[in-house]
């Protein structure tokens, strides 16, 4: 579902005379369906970079990203929202949303944007941040004013809500409670139950254990450096 081929990376520093910074060279990954891979590395190894290349918002220098029949790293940008609409979820650190729009219709969206009917959807979001325990109270409000806890979970309901054949996702389970923790690593097992390709940056161990089938250290694909 996800192959990555020969995947190069090169931050240009345009205030520093356009200077290359080669930060990963010969990166390979391939996900089936159903497998989920956890990147794993130091900091600053390149993990979120990686991520960040197979969502298509970094450009690469070289090599393939094939995400169903998409590269990535090739494609026209309405290809790139086709599939991050159909086919590629992302559940990013913090939750960015349009302000004044209701927690639930939050929710919502992803299933409405590919043509689910609004009352599935709605049953949907509500089974959701029933599960993730977001207040009923707080549904119909914007999730801008939430504590970071709760628009985190909300973050996970918005990407778990549309069955995605391949999802990434970054660091999940990072600052909430034991039973939150616990309801988003099951979400997780569901997601790979149905079939779903999954990367992910899991600092728990844990939940890495719990979750993952097998660990990629990104080190392996730091460029070699020129002595
Ligand atoms: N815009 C940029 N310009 C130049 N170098 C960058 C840029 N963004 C990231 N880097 C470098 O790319 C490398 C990989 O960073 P990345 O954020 O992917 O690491 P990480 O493994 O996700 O780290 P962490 O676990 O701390 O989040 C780092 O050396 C970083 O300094």
């Amino acid at each position: 579902m996800i192959e990555i081929a020969d995947l190069s990376k090169t931050f240009t520093l345009h205030n520093q005379g356009a200077a290359a910074i080669p930060v990963m060279q010969g990166a390979a990954l391939s996900v089936a369906p159903g497998d989920c891979v956890a990147l794993t590395g130091a900091s600053g190894a390149g993990k979120s970079t990686l991520m960040r290349m197979i969502y298509g918002n970094y450009l690469a220098a070289g090599g393939a990203i094939r995400v169903g029949g998409v590269d990535v790293a090739t494609a026209e940008p309405r290809d790139i929202l086709a599939l991050r609409r159909e086919t590629l979820g992302y559940v990013s650190q913090f939750l960015r949303v349009v302000p004044r729009v209701p927690t639930l219709e939050v929710v919502m969206e992803p299933l409405l944007a590919t043509g689910t009917g609004s009352e599935e959807a709605r049953h949907r979001a509500e089974e959701l941040l029933g599960r993730l325990n977001i207040p009923e109270t707080l549904w119909t409000l914007s999730p801008t004013t939430f504590s970071g806890g709760e628009q985190q979970r909300v973050n996970i309901a918005r990407g778990f809500a549309y069955p995605y054949p391949a999802l990434l996702l970054d660091e999940p389970t990072a600052s909430l409670d034991a039973a939150n923790r616990d309801t988003v690593l099951t979400l997780i097992e569901e997601a790979k139950a149905r079939g779903a390709a999954i990367v992910g940056i899991f600092h728990d161990a844990d939940a890495r254990a719990r979750v993952c089938d097998r660990e990629v250290d990104v080190s392996a694909f730091a460029p070699e450096r020129v002595a």
